[in-house]
């Protein structure tokens, strides 16, 4: 570089013809003459460093040498011969280190070091075993601390949500003791045989009926109203706790729009929920629409618009969706029109947080809001995001999209909460353990301060076993129990089809598997002869994990145990519901037994039974389960082939 800058610049008379041997000749010796000078200069400066870096440990010193030392070819042969602590020594001894450590000639450091470590004369020697005093700031240091334990902050509104009770048998509300639901809706609730209200429909429903008092528009104050999250128990009733205030704030609609989303991750999901909604607006105009691609898309969009001579008619009030459904039909159903909605139920709520790479939120938001359109000033009903109320804000009736969220496993990360962009929000928790996080380093999701609560009626097992003794400790809990529902989870549906073919083999069991081998509408068909009684057993991936409510499911089994707490909380969850009890059971590998142990103290399982399964009690099932285990195999042969062909 130097060299450069001096060739080039030296000779302002370069690019004369007389002047140029001579001036090439003078430039090079100045510019040599001038790199010595810099080489100098350079030298001085690292010596006037060395002192400096001679405090510090002189162990990163040896290494720093040793990792400058360029490396040496390999001798073909003679130091073939020597021995490797020959070698080594002689490394030693060209790096200017001694065979032997214990040497006074040993002493690690430069000279630089030995004379730094030197007392001058008139200073007192450094007192033995203490640490030398540094001259400059050293990096790193020689004690550990430990670090201070982070600890979750959390927004004020997630830190101290309203506490609700989760124990549905205890302290309920009577239907009379909240007289703001309409005397029609009491009526369907008696009518289907619920005299009082859960704790936690209870707590919500006034809240949201509160809300929705000024109709379609905006709240007292001109404030919009704030977006609820509900965290409650597995079977706690949630699914009322929205359809009671939604169905009652449209009642009084003149036009039909749709005024009511509600998200749910799976079809057989939202179908349960749409059936809920179809019971109370029975004797209503409200419509409900289901959105989950079982039917055809222009079957959907016949029951969504209609065509008319003037645009499009809306025929449904409330819709019930599938995320990757709906936007198909934001996107390709003419007169499909969002901007009316008035209440947006994401049910499931931590999965739907989960499935937001599918961008629907962001999708349904910009439909509601008409983003992208300017808005027009003269319009008499004005829709805009949630924004600072001022003066001129209020002068214009405003129509708010309010977002409910609801889960037995709302997650209580702040970040991805913030994704769903909700305003001013509150929560309505039955977990009191929202403040500090686990201890330990046990892997319970990623979310923050995970505590959920599960069903008081539930009681939780888990049986050691081996992996092979796995599908007849199955066996003999189905058969020794001898309920008439029990649901069996697999973490895949190939584990499921073995484990279903096994038990079908082995006989004795009516059983049947649900899993994505099947489509839709034998999907359905499987749950519905669950739910009659006709399927004693059913063998399932997670596709049945989360919100399915089959009455009189008294036993579930974990035939695989889950990877996540959440898994495991809403498997366990399909049984003791409505305040009635059940039991679970999670069979456990020996490799597995710590960690899941771990896992379920951090999440506050009050009581976890340990249940042996002695050989004794499965010795009489062997010689069936032996034949059942070779008719698999021929069964998966005679599979295979086909798949094949
Ligand atoms: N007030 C009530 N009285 C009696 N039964 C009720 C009441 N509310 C709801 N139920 C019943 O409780 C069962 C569970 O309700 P729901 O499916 O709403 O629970 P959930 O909290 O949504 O559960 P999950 O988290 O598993 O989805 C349903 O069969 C429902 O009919």
């Amino acid at each position: 570089m130097a060299l450069f800058h001096v060739a080039r610049y030296s000779d302002p008379k370069a690019g004369s013809a007389e002047a140029e041997a001579e001036g090439e000749a003078g430039a090079r010796g100045r510019a040599r003459a001038l790199l010595e000078r810099l080489q100098c200069r350079a030298r001085e400066r690292q010596q006037l460093r060395q002192p400096e870096t001679a405090v510090q440990s002189a162990e990163p010193a040896g290494r720093r040498r040793r990792r400058r030392r360029p490396r040496r070819r390999r001798r073909p042969s003679g130091s073939a011969s020597q021995s490797p602590d020959a070698r080594r020594a002689k490394r030693r001894k060209a790096d200017g280190e001694d065979a032997n450590p214990g040497s006074s000639e040993t002493a690690p450091g430069t000279r630089a070091e030995r004379a730094e470590a030197q007392p001058t004369p008139g200073e007192r020697p450094p007192e033995e075993g203490a640490e030398p005093q540094a001259r400059g700031p050293v990096l790193g240091g020689f004690t550990r601390r430990k670090a201070p334990k982070v600890q979750p902050f959390l927004p004020l509104w997630l830190a101290e949500p309203r506490g609700v009770r989760r124990n549905v048998t205890e302290d309920l509300t009577p239907i009379e003791a909240i007289p703001e639901v309409h005397p029609d809706l009491q009526k369907q609730l008696r009518a289907h045989g619920i005299s009082s209200y859960f704790p936690v429909q209870a707590a919500v429903i006034p809240a949201l009926l509160e809300s929705a008092a000024g109709g379609f528009l905006i709240g007292k104050g001109g404030y919009p109203p704030s977006d609820l999250c509900v965290s409650a128990p597995t079977g706690s009733g949630k699914t009322l706790a929205f359809v009671i205030p939604v169905v009652q704030a449209l009642l009084h609609r003149v036009v039909c729009h749709i005024r009511a989303l509600v998200m749910l991750p799976t079809k057989e999901l939202a179908q349960q929920v749409s059936k809920v909604f179809n019971i109370y607006t029975d004797a209503t105009p409200l419509r409900v629409a289901l959105v989950t691609g079982q039917k055809s898309l222009a079957k959907e969009q016949e029951s969504l618009v209609q065509k008319t001579a003037d645009g499009y008619r809306c025929l449904a009030d409330i819709v019930v969706a599938t995320p990757g459904r709906l936007v198909d039909h934001i996107d390709q159903t003419p007169g499909f029109s969002l901007q009316q909605l008035r209440f947006l139920v994401i049910d499931e709520a931590d999965r739907m947080i989960d499935s937001m790479h599918q961008s629907w939120l962001p999708r349904v938001v910009a439909a509601a809001f008409h983003s992208g359109d300017p808005v027009d000033p003269c319009a008499l009903l004005q829709r805009r995001q949630p924004q600072a109320v001022t003066a001129r804000s209020t002068c214009y009736p405003q129509m708010p999209l309010q977002k409910l969220l609801f889960s037995a496993t709302l997650t209580q990360n702040p970040e991805k909460l913030q994704q769903l962009g909700l305003y001013q929000p509150r929560l309505f928790s039955t977990g009191l353990a929202h403040k500090g996080l686990k201890d330990k380093d046990v892997e319970v999701d990623e979310d923050l301060g995970e505590k959920y609560t599960f069903p008081v009626g539930l009681t939780h097992h888990y049986v050691p076993c081996s992996l092979s003794s796995k599908p007849l400790a199955v066996l003999r809990l189905v058969l020794g129990m001898n309920f008439s529902r029990t649901l069996c989870f697999t973490n895949s549906r190939d584990s499921s089809h073995r484990l279903f073919l096994l038990v079908q083999a082995f006989g004795g069991v009516n059983v049947a598997e649900f899993s994505s081998r099947y489509g839709p509408g034998q999907r359905k068909k499987i749950l519905k002869q669950f739910e009659q009684g006709k399927i004693q057993l059913l063998i399932s991936t997670d596709a049945t994990a989360r919100g399915i409510d089959v009455q009189g499911v008294e036993l579930v089994v974990n035939f695989d145990a889950p990877q996540y707490l959440r898994t495991y909380v809403h498997r366990v969850g399909r049984t003791a519901r409505a305040g009635k009890t059940g039991q679970a059971f999670t069979l456990l590998l020996k490799v597995q037994e710590k960690k899941f142990l771990r896992m379920l103290a951090e999440a506050g399982v009050p009581e976890l039974v340990r249940c042996e399964i002695s050989s004794e009690l499965l010795q009489p099932l062997v010689p069936r389960y032996e034949e059942a285990l070779s008719q698999l195999e021929r069964t998966v042969k005679e599979e295979q082939k086909l798949k094949a062909v």
